[in-house]
């Protein structure tokens, strides 16, 4: 692979006279992401990657119990009878885990494949070709880069990219994604979009409503697709793929390969989020549990760093139309929520004559 055109080095050791303001540069400007940096052979993780011990001896004690998140079997829910037993199983998964996986959900599997592999080819693609969609601008509906608050957050996740965004339009020129997942994408979103709009209805019979109540919220609509590739990593111990967050949306709903990494918390312990295969995860966001009045949870996860790689991912965010841009302030923190959660219930009662008594 061609990395002549990255002039960028990375020190061995920066030592006392680490410069991150100049490393976190280095890097945006090689609009290579991570990647970039084993191609360029690094062998140690460089430093703006690297979590402090406490963090990081912290992250080794909690080791992950072998519990399993919910698997929700959500075939054949068109019959009144079936769609509550379903519903049910989702409330206890929502309630207690904020995490569940769904089988049987109606996308087929090479759809799936498809995607994973299209993500795959992009992020593998010839880095000039990368580069030409790499962008930080929060505007740009479709764009590459790593790491895109990196230079507000104190340490690099050791993960890259492809953000498609439908917040503001439902449409999406095929022309306006990349070649190598160009088709594969548009077959998904197709496919995720529905499904989205089916577990909507779910988790509203789970919330004791009518089926089409948050639907009618447009919470389905306002998507961003966030394809992840995380490469091997020399020294996972050292830094996260992802670091521990909760989602600002709605709901999310997770496209994984095989390879593991996922991590929920959950009664205070890290659980391993396994793979299934054709199986999809769903995870309760900030906005779902704000407007639940905190009966789902917003749950905090994490990706790990792996020694083999890469691992792709393909999170699809449900954020709705419905509620104002400046809501949207990622990642909501906890101290956030708190914050706002008055203003979105607010928006909420005003406009859709949001009604909830549990
Ligand atoms: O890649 C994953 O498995 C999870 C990514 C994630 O949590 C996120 O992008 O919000
Ligand atoms: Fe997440």
């Amino acid at each position: 692979m061609d990395t002549s055109s990255t002039e960028v080095s990375f020190p061995e050791s920066a030592g006392d006279h680490f410069d991150r303001a100049k490393e976190v540069k280095a890097f945006e400007d090689s609009k290579a992401g991570v990647k970039g940096l084993i191609d360029a052979g690094v062998v140690e993780v460089p430093k703006i990657f690297i979590r402090p011990p406490d963090e990081l001896s912290e992250d080794l004690k909690s080791r992950p119990v072998e519990l399993q998140v919910p698997v929700i079997d959500i075939g054949n829910i068109r019959e009144r009878y079936s769609r509550e037993r379903v519903a049910n199983e989702v409330r206890c998964a929502s309630e207690e885990w904020g995490f569940f996986q769904v089988v049987n959900h109606g996308i087929p599997l090479d759809v799936l494949e498809e995607m994973i592999d299209g993500i795959r080819m992009f992020h593998e693609e010839d880095p000039e070709v990368k580069r030409a969609w790499y962008s930080l601008d929060q505007v740009k509906r479709v764009r590459f880069y790593s790491n895109r608050d990196m230079y507000e957050s104190t340490y690099a996740n050791w993960r890259d990219t492809l953000n498609i965004s439908m917040l503001v339009s439902d449409h999406l020129d095929p022309d306006e994604i990349p070649n190598s997942c160009r088709f594969s994408s548009i077959e998904y979103i197709k496919h995720v979009t529905y499904l989205g709009h089916t577990l909507f209805e779910l988790l509203s019979v789970a919330l004791g409503l009518t089926l089409d109540h948050l639907p009618a919220l447009e919470c389905a609509r306002g998507r961003t697709f966030v394809c992840n590739y995380y490469p091997a990593c020399p020294e996972p111990e050292l830094t996260l793929g992802t670091s521990k967050h909760s989602d600002p949306t709605f709901i999310t709903v997770l496209l994984q390969d095989q390879l593991g990494g996922l991590q929920v918390m959950h009664k205070n312990q890290w659980v391993n989020v396994k793979p299934i295969p054709g199986g999809l995860v769903v995870n309760i966001g900030d906005l779902l549990q704000i407007i639940s009045n905190d009966k789902f949870k917003s749950v905090d996860h994490r990706v790990l760093a792996n020694r083999v790689g890469p691992r792709i991912s393909v999170a699809s965010f449900f954020a709705g139309v419905s509620v104002p841009p400046k809501v949207y302030v990622r990642p909501f923190k906890r101290t956030d929520i708190r914050r706002k959660s008055s203003y979105i219930r607010g928006f909420y009662s005003r406009r859709l004559y949001w009604r909830f008594s549990f």
